[in-house]
């Protein structure tokens, strides 16, 4: 299985964007780059083919919904993920880490993993570096994130520390029980939330590891985007000029686009598909909400500058017609639109930085899509 390698091609003069390639054993993709994500190993209504032909090149899939549903093992039993959902692009896995947090109301955080509850169930679970590290092997995607605690916004200094403390020895004990040689796929995860001392701390303790490739946690977590924005200023210049590096969560046009210029590589939300489930779209005039009773004659395409297949062959009444009597068929075309609109945004994201002018346009993209509107 070959590593995770990372290839830098070019830094934006006008921003800190930089214009990469990350190599995975499924391919490699140019960076900046959007992540669709898929849960439950599917990115909800869209085919593996679909993905493809819109530009998606590495999804997302989730430890902790795979462990609970299948189970890893049939996963395992299928020959992995990527047999088992017919998709032979790039997956990375989330460890869990985020859901134990923010899906179960009953846990207990121990040094030696978390005790909670499943949300589905009720019954009592466990999770662990090892136990983590245990199912995503199983799951075998070709990036695994480590196990760590993604502490609530806002949290005190205090126990900001023990926590990042503690995701630093998760990390550790990550490592030991990953099957594949060091540097195959794990990536480690920085914590600290808004304390630029701790972030620091955290970068130190798992850059002193050398995992392939560092995402940075703990954000788009309910913080004001401002502070995201003065957290990523003090955390990403430290991080490996050398390795991928991964905003866990993000996913809004406006984030990805001041992400990049703060030298992120890779995204991933679940935004632009959960709102096209309620049938609102990104457009690049700003949002479109479909179902809206004013566009009931409205035969023209949600966005008349998108050239995706939802564009050219639907119009914004059948779409609200479809999502209005809850029409599976309508969700689809709305996710396509949406999933496609992120991925061709990283495009121009990275034809930007190709031309030194990231800056520009973001200025350009700002004041059409109305981020700038007082
Ligand atoms: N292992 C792990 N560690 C994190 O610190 C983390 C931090 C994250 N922050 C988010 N934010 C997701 C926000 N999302 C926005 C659209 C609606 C649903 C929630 N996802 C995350 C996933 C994460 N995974
Ligand atoms: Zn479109």
């Amino acid at each position: 299985m070959m590593p995770i390698r990372y290839e830098h091609i070019k830094t934006c003069k006008q921003t800190g964007a930089r214009l990469g390639r990350v190599h995975t054993p499924h391919g490699s993709f140019e960076t900046p780059m959007f992540m669709p994500v898929g849960t439950l190993a599917t990115v909800k209504t869209m085919a593996p083919e679909e993905l493809k032909q819109m530009g998606a090149e590495i999804i997302l899939s989730n430890t902790y919904h795979l462990w609970l549903r299948p189970g890893e093992d049939i996963v395992e039993e299928a020959g992995g993920l990527h047999k088992f959902m017919n998709w032979d692009g790039s997956i990375l896995t989330d460890s869990g880490g985020f859901q134990v947090f923010s899906l179960s109301k009953l846990r207990d955080i121990k040094e030696e993993g978390v005790h909670f509850r499943n949300h589905i169930s009720g019954e009592k679970l466990f999770l662990s570096p090892e136990k983590a590290m245990h199912i995503e092997n199983a799951l075998g995607a070709d990036i695994m994130m480590a196990f760590d605690e993604c502490p609530p916004y806002p949290a005190s200094h205090e126990y900001m520390k023990k926590s990042v403390e503690r995701t630093s020895r998760w990390a550790e004990r990550c490592l030991e029980a990953h099957k594949r040689p060091h540097d195959q796929g794990l990536f480690g995860i920085v914590q600290g939330g808004e304390y630029e001392d701790l972030r620091r701390q955290s970068i130190n303790d798992l850059v002193s590891m050398d995992f392939p490739g560092y995402a940075v946690g703990g954000l788009s977590v309910g913080e004001p985007k401002d502070v995201m924005n003065r957290v990523l200023d003090f955390t990403t210049p430290y991080l490996p000029t050398d390795k991928p590096r991964y905003l866990m969560g993000v996913g809004s046009p406006d984030s990805l686009i001041d992400g990049a210029m703060r030298g992120i590589d890779m995204f991933d939300c679940v935004l632009p598909t959960r709102i096209a489930r309620n049938g609102t779209c990104m457009t690049s005039q700003g949002r479109l909400v479909v179902r809206n009773a004013k566009f009931a004659r409205d035969f023209g395409p949600i966005d008349p500058e998108c050239d995706c297949h939802t564009c050219r062959n639907y119009s914004r009444a059948y779409i609200r017609h479809l999502i209005k009597c809850n029409e599976t068929f309508g969700f689809r075309l709305t996710t396509y639109h949406n999933l496609y609109f992120l991925l061709k945004l990283m495009k121009q994201v990275r034809e930007a930085i190709r031309e030194d002018r990231l800056g520009d346009f973001r200025e350009e993209f700002f004041e059409q899509y109305g981020f700038n509107k007082p």
